[in-house]
Protein backbone atom coordinates (compact mmCIF):
# COMPACT_ATOMS: atom_id res chain seq x y z
CA UNK A 1 0.00 0.00 0.00
CA UNK A 2 0.80 3.74 -0.51
CA UNK A 3 2.62 5.79 1.94
CA UNK A 4 -0.24 8.65 3.00
CA UNK A 5 1.53 11.97 4.16
CA UNK A 6 -1.47 13.99 5.04
CA UNK A 7 -0.32 17.80 6.31
CA UNK A 8 -1.96 20.28 8.48
CA UNK A 9 -1.03 22.89 5.74
CA UNK A 10 -0.39 23.08 2.32
CA UNK A 11 2.82 25.29 2.84
CA UNK A 12 4.07 22.21 5.21
CA UNK A 13 3.47 19.57 2.34
CA UNK A 14 5.34 21.59 -0.02
CA UNK A 15 8.44 21.86 2.90
CA UNK A 16 8.17 17.82 3.39
CA UNK A 17 7.95 16.91 -0.29
CA UNK A 18 11.18 19.86 -1.32
CA UNK A 19 13.26 17.96 0.99
CA UNK A 20 12.17 14.47 0.21
CA UNK A 21 13.11 15.53 -3.48
CA UNK A 22 16.93 17.03 -2.53
CA UNK A 23 17.30 14.32 -0.07
CA UNK A 24 16.60 11.48 -3.18
CA UNK A 25 18.35 13.96 -5.70
CA UNK A 26 21.11 14.42 -3.55
CA UNK A 27 21.71 10.46 -2.75
CA UNK A 28 21.49 10.08 -6.58
CA UNK A 29 23.92 12.77 -6.95
CA UNK A 30 26.33 10.99 -4.22
CA UNK A 31 26.24 7.71 -5.39
CA UNK A 32 26.53 8.23 -9.69
CA UNK A 33 27.33 11.73 -9.97
CA UNK A 34 24.20 12.78 -11.65
CA UNK A 35 20.62 12.62 -10.54
CA UNK A 36 16.93 11.92 -12.87
CA UNK A 37 14.15 13.34 -11.85
CA UNK A 38 10.77 12.91 -13.94
CA UNK A 39 8.07 15.77 -13.31
CA UNK A 40 4.66 16.87 -13.93
CA UNK A 41 2.93 19.92 -15.52
CA UNK A 42 -0.14 20.91 -13.67
CA UNK A 43 -0.50 23.83 -11.16
CA UNK A 44 -0.07 21.91 -8.19
CA UNK A 45 3.72 21.43 -8.07
CA UNK A 46 4.44 24.83 -9.09
CA UNK A 47 5.31 25.61 -4.83
CA UNK A 48 7.59 22.95 -5.15
CA UNK A 49 9.50 23.93 -8.13
CA UNK A 50 9.97 27.60 -6.75
CA UNK A 51 11.52 26.15 -4.22
CA UNK A 52 13.66 23.71 -6.17
CA UNK A 53 14.52 26.48 -8.10
CA UNK A 54 16.30 28.59 -4.96
CA UNK A 55 17.99 24.88 -3.87
CA UNK A 56 22.03 24.72 -4.01
CA UNK A 57 22.40 21.37 -5.68
CA UNK A 58 24.87 20.65 -8.57
CA UNK A 59 21.97 20.99 -10.94
CA UNK A 60 24.06 20.92 -13.98
CA UNK A 61 23.87 17.38 -12.92
CA UNK A 62 20.78 16.77 -12.60
CA UNK A 63 18.22 15.26 -15.79
CA UNK A 64 15.00 17.17 -16.07
CA UNK A 65 12.55 15.21 -17.69
CA UNK A 66 8.96 15.55 -18.11
CA UNK A 67 6.22 13.14 -16.46
CA UNK A 68 3.59 13.69 -19.54
CA UNK A 69 3.42 16.03 -22.03
CA UNK A 70 0.66 17.35 -24.43
CA UNK A 71 1.12 17.14 -28.44
CA UNK A 72 2.12 21.30 -28.67
CA UNK A 73 4.58 23.16 -29.03
CA UNK A 74 7.00 24.75 -26.55
CA UNK A 75 5.35 28.01 -26.80
CA UNK A 76 2.17 26.57 -26.42
CA UNK A 77 0.05 27.86 -23.71
CA UNK A 78 -0.39 24.25 -22.05
CA UNK A 79 2.96 23.06 -23.10
CA UNK A 80 4.71 21.37 -19.77
CA UNK A 81 7.50 22.62 -21.46
CA UNK A 82 6.93 26.08 -20.97
CA UNK A 83 5.59 25.52 -17.89
CA UNK A 84 8.35 24.31 -16.58
CA UNK A 85 10.68 26.69 -18.00
CA UNK A 86 8.70 29.53 -16.00
CA UNK A 87 8.99 27.87 -12.62
CA UNK A 88 11.54 25.30 -12.29
CA UNK A 89 14.26 25.55 -14.40
CA UNK A 90 15.35 29.07 -13.65
CA UNK A 91 17.08 30.38 -10.62
CA UNK A 92 19.65 28.29 -9.54
CA UNK A 93 18.06 25.17 -11.42
CA UNK A 94 18.65 26.74 -14.61
CA UNK A 95 21.89 24.51 -15.29
CA UNK A 96 19.73 21.00 -14.86
CA UNK A 97 19.69 19.16 -18.33
CA UNK A 98 15.95 19.30 -19.21
CA UNK A 99 14.53 16.68 -21.47
CA UNK A 100 11.18 17.54 -23.68
CA UNK A 101 9.01 15.09 -24.42
CA UNK A 102 7.47 16.77 -27.93
CA UNK A 103 9.63 16.51 -30.85
CA UNK A 104 8.47 17.48 -34.64
CA UNK A 105 5.65 15.91 -36.40
CA UNK A 106 1.88 15.67 -36.38
CA UNK A 107 1.29 12.43 -34.60
CA UNK A 108 2.56 11.51 -31.24
CA UNK A 109 1.64 7.47 -31.52
CA UNK A 110 3.98 7.80 -34.63
CA UNK A 111 7.03 9.67 -33.10
CA UNK A 112 6.56 8.22 -29.88
CA UNK A 113 9.35 5.09 -30.63
CA UNK A 114 11.79 8.44 -31.52
CA UNK A 115 10.78 9.57 -27.83
CA UNK A 116 10.92 6.48 -26.40
CA UNK A 117 14.77 5.90 -27.25
CA UNK A 118 15.41 9.45 -26.08
CA UNK A 119 13.70 8.56 -22.62
CA UNK A 120 14.86 5.32 -22.48
CA UNK A 121 18.44 6.94 -21.53
CA UNK A 122 16.75 8.41 -18.47
CA UNK A 123 15.15 5.14 -17.38
CA UNK A 124 15.20 4.36 -14.26
CA UNK A 125 14.50 8.00 -12.92
CA UNK A 126 15.65 8.09 -9.25
CA UNK A 127 12.20 10.83 -8.29
CA UNK A 128 9.09 10.98 -10.28
CA UNK A 129 6.75 13.57 -9.18
CA UNK A 130 3.17 12.45 -10.30
CA UNK A 131 -0.41 14.78 -10.03
CA UNK A 132 -4.15 13.59 -9.97
CA UNK A 133 -6.96 15.05 -12.37
CA UNK A 134 -10.42 14.92 -10.92
CA UNK A 135 -11.58 12.23 -13.09
CA UNK A 136 -8.49 9.61 -11.76
CA UNK A 137 -5.92 10.39 -14.19
CA UNK A 138 -2.09 10.32 -13.36
CA UNK A 139 0.28 11.51 -16.27
CA UNK A 140 -1.55 10.89 -19.18
CA UNK A 141 -3.17 7.78 -18.32
CA UNK A 142 -6.56 9.40 -18.85
CA UNK A 143 -9.69 6.21 -18.60
CA UNK A 144 -10.84 4.71 -21.58
CA UNK A 145 -8.21 6.67 -23.35
CA UNK A 146 -6.78 5.01 -26.69
CA UNK A 147 -3.50 3.78 -25.99
CA UNK A 148 -4.33 3.51 -22.05
CA UNK A 149 -3.84 -0.40 -21.88
CA UNK A 150 -0.30 -0.16 -23.73
CA UNK A 151 0.91 2.35 -21.19
CA UNK A 152 -0.10 0.13 -18.22
CA UNK A 153 1.52 -2.94 -18.32
CA UNK A 154 3.63 -2.86 -14.82
CA UNK A 155 6.44 -4.78 -16.91
CA UNK A 156 6.62 -2.85 -19.98
CA UNK A 157 9.93 -2.36 -21.12
CA UNK A 158 9.02 1.26 -22.88
CA UNK A 159 9.59 4.12 -20.99
CA UNK A 160 7.09 6.72 -23.08
CA UNK A 161 3.91 6.17 -25.09
CA UNK A 162 1.19 8.02 -26.62
CA UNK A 163 -2.20 8.72 -25.59
CA UNK A 164 -5.23 9.84 -27.38
CA UNK A 165 -7.66 10.98 -24.36
CA UNK A 166 -11.36 10.64 -25.10
CA UNK A 167 -12.20 14.60 -25.66
CA UNK A 168 -15.29 14.59 -23.15
CA UNK A 169 -12.28 13.73 -20.72
CA UNK A 170 -10.49 16.53 -21.51
CA UNK A 171 -12.67 19.57 -22.14
CA UNK A 172 -11.21 22.79 -23.16
CA UNK A 173 -7.59 20.78 -23.41
CA UNK A 174 -5.28 18.27 -26.00
CA UNK A 175 -6.55 14.87 -26.72
CA UNK A 176 -3.10 13.61 -27.89
CA UNK A 177 -0.64 13.45 -25.20
CA UNK A 178 3.24 11.22 -24.70
CA UNK A 179 3.07 9.54 -21.22
CA UNK A 180 5.88 7.64 -18.86
CA UNK A 181 4.76 4.24 -19.38
CA UNK A 182 3.64 2.67 -15.81
CA UNK A 183 6.60 0.35 -16.33
CA UNK A 184 8.91 3.41 -15.99
CA UNK A 185 7.41 4.01 -12.80
CA UNK A 186 7.74 1.12 -11.88
CA UNK A 187 11.22 1.18 -12.41
CA UNK A 188 11.73 4.40 -10.32
CA UNK A 189 13.75 4.56 -7.10
CA UNK A 190 10.45 6.56 -5.71
CA UNK A 191 7.33 7.81 -7.27
CA UNK A 192 5.41 10.94 -5.27
CA UNK A 193 1.77 11.93 -5.69
CA UNK A 194 1.13 15.68 -4.63
CA UNK A 195 -2.38 16.47 -4.03
CA UNK A 196 -4.36 19.23 -2.61
CA UNK A 197 -8.23 19.54 -1.14
CA UNK A 198 -10.94 17.33 0.17
CA UNK A 199 -12.36 16.49 -3.90
CA UNK A 200 -8.98 14.93 -4.89
CA UNK A 201 -8.58 13.04 -1.71
CA UNK A 202 -11.67 11.68 -1.81
CA UNK A 203 -10.92 10.42 -5.81
CA UNK A 204 -7.97 9.09 -4.59
CA UNK A 205 -9.43 6.61 -1.90
CA UNK A 206 -11.95 5.66 -4.11
CA UNK A 207 -9.79 4.60 -6.87
CA UNK A 208 -7.65 2.50 -4.49
CA UNK A 209 -10.72 0.31 -3.60
CA UNK A 210 -9.14 -2.83 -5.43
CA UNK A 211 -12.57 -2.74 -7.17
CA UNK A 212 -11.84 0.80 -9.07
CA UNK A 213 -10.52 0.48 -12.37
CA UNK A 214 -9.42 4.37 -12.27
CA UNK A 215 -5.58 5.01 -13.64
CA UNK A 216 -4.20 6.39 -10.50
CA UNK A 217 -5.75 3.38 -8.43
CA UNK A 218 -4.04 1.07 -10.84
CA UNK A 219 -0.48 3.09 -10.88
CA UNK A 220 -1.33 2.98 -6.84
CA UNK A 221 -1.61 -0.93 -6.38
CA UNK A 222 1.09 -1.51 -9.07
CA UNK A 223 3.63 0.69 -7.02
CA UNK A 224 2.65 0.31 -3.51
CA UNK A 225 5.03 1.51 -0.71
CA UNK A 226 7.16 2.81 -3.43
CA UNK A 227 4.58 5.26 -4.00
CA UNK A 228 4.30 8.24 -1.68
CA UNK A 229 1.18 10.21 -1.26
CA UNK A 230 1.82 13.40 -0.47
CA UNK A 231 -1.90 15.47 0.85
CA UNK A 232 -2.93 18.94 2.18
CA UNK A 233 -6.57 20.13 2.49
O1 LIG B 1 -1.44 18.45 -16.59
C1 LIG B 1 -0.53 17.64 -16.66
O2 LIG B 1 0.56 17.88 -17.09
C2 LIG B 1 -0.76 16.23 -16.30
O3 LIG B 1 -1.31 15.71 -17.46
C3 LIG B 1 -1.71 15.88 -15.23
O4 LIG B 1 -1.57 14.51 -14.89
C4 LIG B 1 -1.74 16.73 -13.98
O5 LIG B 1 -0.68 16.39 -13.13
C5 LIG B 1 -3.08 16.57 -13.30
O6 LIG B 1 -4.10 16.86 -14.22
C6 LIG B 1 -3.22 17.47 -12.09
O7 LIG B 1 -3.24 18.80 -12.50
P1 LIG B 1 -3.37 19.98 -11.46
O8 LIG B 1 -2.14 19.95 -10.61
O9 LIG B 1 -3.45 21.21 -12.30
O10 LIG B 1 -4.62 19.71 -10.67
Amino acid sequence: MANFLSFDSREAMVAAITADTRTRLEAALGKSGEARWAVSGGSTPAPLFAAMADADMAWQNVKVALVDERWVEADHARSNTAFLRRTLLTGKAVDAAFTPMKVPGDDPFAAASQVDATYKALDPFDVVLLGMGPDGHTASLFPSAEGLEAAMQPDDAATVRAIRANRSDVTGDEVLRLTLTLGALTRAGAVQLMITGDDKKAVYDAATDPASNLPIGRVARALGDRLSVYWAA
